[in-house]
């Protein structure tokens, strides 16, 4: 056991923020805020809208938004202009903050990590944005452009000038009917001439990009019911598109580029916003279509009980509640249109119009005979019930033979093809682990409406947020979960599904796609295509009411802890207060829609927050707190050292994991451990936590690890050639856990790649930081030198030092590589090109930490030998994972699979 004797009497919690003085900040006391000059590495690019605006009056429902964007230079655009609405999409790169990192230099070197598929992808490391504006006020359009400036730039210009004059030879493509009815306006407006893309080509190209690249792009609606699905790339083809705008076009796809507009109906999304408007006196289709979710259609239509006297015509498999005629009901009354409610007359009419689209649709495919129809166009507009009414339909009428899926890009087909129509941008080549989908920080308020002129600065963007939050959570005011109830046979009762469309609040369920050709998939994974991070399912409603108030109850804390590390001043403050109202409110719209944007899991919650802190500018709000546990861990390394010295290697083995699970007691992300923390010093807790290790385990697989490691008997087992090392905090978990381990490893003969977080979450270490943390250890440990040297980590700092025994025994190397993500979780299919590179050599596999081993990774099967080290410091998750209680440790060892 260790017994150190340097003693830190440092407590860790740090003081609190008086929130007196957070509530008297008002805004004039708002002063300019400094720039930042805290490197960012470009790994992952940063979520987009890093300003945003409402422009004129505060107190309309659908104020004008602003997304700038500033430190975007380069920008590329497509238009799809529709009958009703104008797609817009464009691509921001931002500019290149790579810094010369030593570390990273190093590392390609020695693993080999190539650039080489960077070339074929000039818009890499850059992001997709989706916009929308109605047809009817194109002049929005052209000034959200023309703010942006967004006409002006090609992917192969180097970067704008600010005041960049109009380019008179730009080109933008654009596909739909409005490129050839509005091309002159767009000339005269913005210089800018049109280049018309097929509209059928389009949307094809759209859909098969959509549905290769984007994880969870299709999803099936049944009974208010969403479930995503797994496309196989290999077997997409052939499919139904019926693309549902103004009007309904129905393609068959047999391949990229490959397709037939097989049929069509003028009763489409205009029909039923048209009709809808005329009858109803609504002023705008959401309003319609909320009007529908509370409307009964029975007072409208014809039912089989109307006209069989309340019986169903079951020969024939009609429900009494069957539609028998659309409107029938209107005739044999002597009613005028006054005498209808509103809200009935929009639900008969959505609903005659979906069952249509739906039946014509399967009848396409029967003539095909194919089985899946993919139905996109704004007309779905996220609607549940819209889908359930088409699902309900295409599954009636094909006796479940046929199956309808719903796209959540739905709207932007068109304009995403268009925009794939630029020459040599290698978009089509970008495969799914090089997309990564970002919440958009303004969807949940403004849901893509975005335009207005660029804000000036920091603070503007800040106090605009606040008023943009504060506005944003009165319209998204949380609606009750309705409890799943069934449309009824026929699907023919009123609207089960409410509570999923909110007007003005979430027109967009869409994310901001950012593209990182860097990623990719780690090459040690059992099997990536069965591959799952998540271990707790989020879809399960409870589970994630839970974690939302584990996540609100710790946002306080936090909020104290980022304002502390920008030195708590007054601009550190109020972006601490929109820090804390933005993430609340995508807490509060992911409550009352978990799949928005695609399967949710804990691991996107917890890094939701990371990115939340980032958009505010907290890039690193544990800093001190690392710092402090750093030094004070580092004084007790030696004593650790020279005790595990004098152990017998088995015993040396076993202290050393029970070190590495001891030591991940220090996690500020866990409510019970940051209560702790006030208790004791970090070492008097690192004791005590050692103390407590009583063998066995919650889960104990220490002995065949061992017998890995150290073999039984005689035979000597081959050591492993190269580990990677997954670490999770900074302070005692780094240094007198994982780093202790890492030593042990090297001094069998295995190289070792210590894999850290390429940005801050939490207290975790950064492959940044740990260079430093590395060199300190090895002042006091001939091994640690060796390696490090060996790995390159150490030529200038340890140069000097004159050593003998060095020379005797040429170390194996120990290096370190970034893992490609900010977060306290790991998604593997997702991860650094240096990481992949350092893993095609690696035999063993080593995550560490609650977020890398437990909320994440727990079930994952790898190629090679893999251990799973974790004290499960959350009692919830220790009842469900391991039927254990909190602080109970995970010790998970699975041979090579
Ligand atoms: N805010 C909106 N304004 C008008 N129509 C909308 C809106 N949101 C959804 N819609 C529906 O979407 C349809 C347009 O879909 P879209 O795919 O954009 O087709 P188009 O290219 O023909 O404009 C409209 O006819 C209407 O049914
Ligand atoms: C954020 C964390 C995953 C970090 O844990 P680590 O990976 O550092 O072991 C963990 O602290 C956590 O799940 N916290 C939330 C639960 C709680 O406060 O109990
Ligand atoms: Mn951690």
């Amino acid at each position: 056991m260790a017994n150190p004797t340097t003693e830190d009497h440092s407590h860790i919690g740090i003081h609190d923020i008086d929130e007196e003085t957070q509530r008297q900040i008002s805004e004039k006391d708002m002063a300019p805020l400094p720039g930042s000059s805290i490197h960012r590495s470009s790994s992952r690019p940063q979520l987009d809208v890093s300003g945003a605006a409402i422009q004129g009056n505060f107190e309309e429902k659908d104020p004008t938004i602003l997304l700038p964007n500033q430190s975007d230079d380069i920008s590329h655009l497509a238009l799809d202009i529709g009958g009703s609405l104008i797609k817009l999409i464009y691509f921001s790169r931002h500019a290149d903050r790579q810094v010369d990192d030593r570390r990273k230099r190093r590392v390609k070197e020695r693993l080999g990590v190539s650039n080489g598929n960077r070339r074929n992808f000039p818009i890499l490391g850059g992001r997709l944005h989706f916009v929308k504006f109605e047809t009817s006020n194109i002049n929005e359009c052209l000034d959200f452009i023309h703010s942006k400036q967004l006409h002006c730039g090609g992917i192969d210009s180097p970067r704008w000038p600010s005041d960049a004059p109009q380019s008179e030879n730009a080109v933008i493509k654009a596909t739909g009917g409005g490129a050839y009815k509005f091309a002159d306006l767009f000339k005269e407006r913005l210089g800018v001439s049109i280049e018309k893309e097929d509209e059928m080509n389009c949307l094809v190209a759209g859909a098969n990009f959509l549905l290769k690249a984007i994880r969870h792009e299709a999803f099936t609606h049944m009974e208010g019911h969403k479930e995503f699905v797994q496309i196989d790339q290999n077997d997409l083809f052939p499919y139904l598109l019926v693309n549902i705008g103004s009007g309904v076009s129905m393609i068959k796809v047999d391949g990229d580029g490959k397709f037939q507009r097989v049929s069509g109906t003028n009763v489409g999304g205009g029909t039923y916003w048209g009709l809808g408007r005329l009858l109803t006196k609504c002023k705008s289709f959401d309003e319609l279509l909320e009007l529908s979710q509370r409307g009964d259609n029975r007072t409208i239509d014809m039912l089989v009980g109307d006209i069989y006297g309340g019986m169903d015509y079951s020969k024939i498999g009609l429900s009494a509640s069957t539609i028998a005629s659309s409107f029938g009901k209107t005739i044999s009354e002597n009613k005028e249109l006054e005498d209808y409610k509103p809200e009935d007359i929009s639900l008969s009419l959505l609903r005659m119009i979906s069952y249509n689209i739906g039946q014509i649709a399967y009848l396409n495919a029967l003539r095909f005979g194919l089985k899946r129809i993919f139905f996109g166009g704004f007309f779905i507009r996220g609607h549940a019930y819209t889908m359930d009414t088409i699902s309900f339909a295409v599954h009636f009428w094909s006796k479940g033979e046929a199956q309808a899926m719903f796209l959540r890009h739905e709207g932007f087909l068109g304009a995403l093809g268009a925009f794939m129509s630029y020459e040599k941008h290698g978009l089509d080549d970008l495969m799914v682990h090089q997309l990564v989908e970002r919440f958009p920080m303004g969807a949940p308020y403004i849901g893509g409406n975005v335009h207005g002129p660029p804000l000036g600065d920091l603070n503007e963007k800040i106090s605009w947020m606040e008023k943009f939050v504060r506005k944003g959570t009165e319209i998204t005011a949380p609606v009750p979960m309705a409890p799943p109830a069934t449309t009824g046979l026929g699907g023919f009762e009123v609207p089960s599904s409410k509570g999923v469309l909110r007007p003005d609040a979430s027109k967009l369920n869409v994310g901001v796609l950012h593209l990182v050709p860097s990623l990719e998939v780690f090459p040690l994974l059992a099997d990536p295509k069965t591959y799952e991070p998540n271990t707790i399912d989020l879809s399960d409603h409870g589970e994630l009411e839970y974690w939302f108030t584990v996540l609100s109850e710790h946002l306080s804390d936090l909020v104290d802890k980022a304002v502390a590390s920008e030195g708590g001043t007054d601009d550190a403050k109020r972006r601490g207060d929109a820090f804390a109202r933005a993430f609340s409110a995508h807490l509060a719209r992911l409550m009352e829609e978990p799949a928005a944007y695609g399967k949710l899991g804990l691991a996107n919650l917890l890094e939701l927050r990371e990115e939340c802190l980032r958009e505010f500018h907290f890039f690193d709000a544990y800093r001190t707190i690392k710092q402090r546990e750093n030094e004070a861990s580092l004084a007790v390394l030696p004593d650790l050292l020279m005790e595990l010295d004098s152990l017998t290697e088995d015993m040396r083995l076993l202290t050393l994991i029970e070190g590495v699970l001891a030591a991940n007691i220090f996690d500020w992300g866990s409510r019970a451990c940051v209560d702790l923390y006030h208790k004791g010093t970090i070492i008097e807790i690192y004791r005590m936590s050692r103390k407590k290790m009583q063998r066995p385990w919650r889960v104990d697989d220490f002995d065949a690890f061992k017998e890995r490691m150290l073999g039984s008997g005689e035979t000597k087992p081959q050591p492993h050639k190269r580990a990677l090392l997954f670490v999770d905090n900074s302070g005692a978990d780094i240094v007198l856990g994982m780093l202790p381990l890492a030593r042990e490893l090297l001094r069998r003969g295995t190289e070792v790649v210590l894999v850290a977080n390429s940005l801050p979450a939490l207290n975790d270490v950064t492959a940044m930081e740990l260079p430093d943390i590395v060199a300190e250890a090895a002042k006091h440990c001939d091994i640690l030198r060796g390696a490090a040297e060996a790995g390159g980590l150490l030529v200038d700092a340890m140069s000097n030092i004159q050593d003998g025994s060095k020379e005797d025994t040429p170390s194996v190397p120990l290096m370190v590589v970034e893992n490609g993500c900010g977060s306290p979780c790991i998604d593997l299919r997702q991860v650094s090109s240096e990481l992949a590179a350092a893993a095609i050599d690696a035999d063993l596999v080593i995550l560490e930490g609650m977020g890398r081993s437990l909320h994440t990774n727990y079930n994952a099967k790898f190629k090679c030998d893999a251990l799973k080290l974790a004290m499960v410091k959350n009692q919830r998750l220790a009842a469900k994972l391991v039927k254990g209680n909190i602080y109970d440790c995970v010790c998970r060892y699975e041979p090579a699979s």
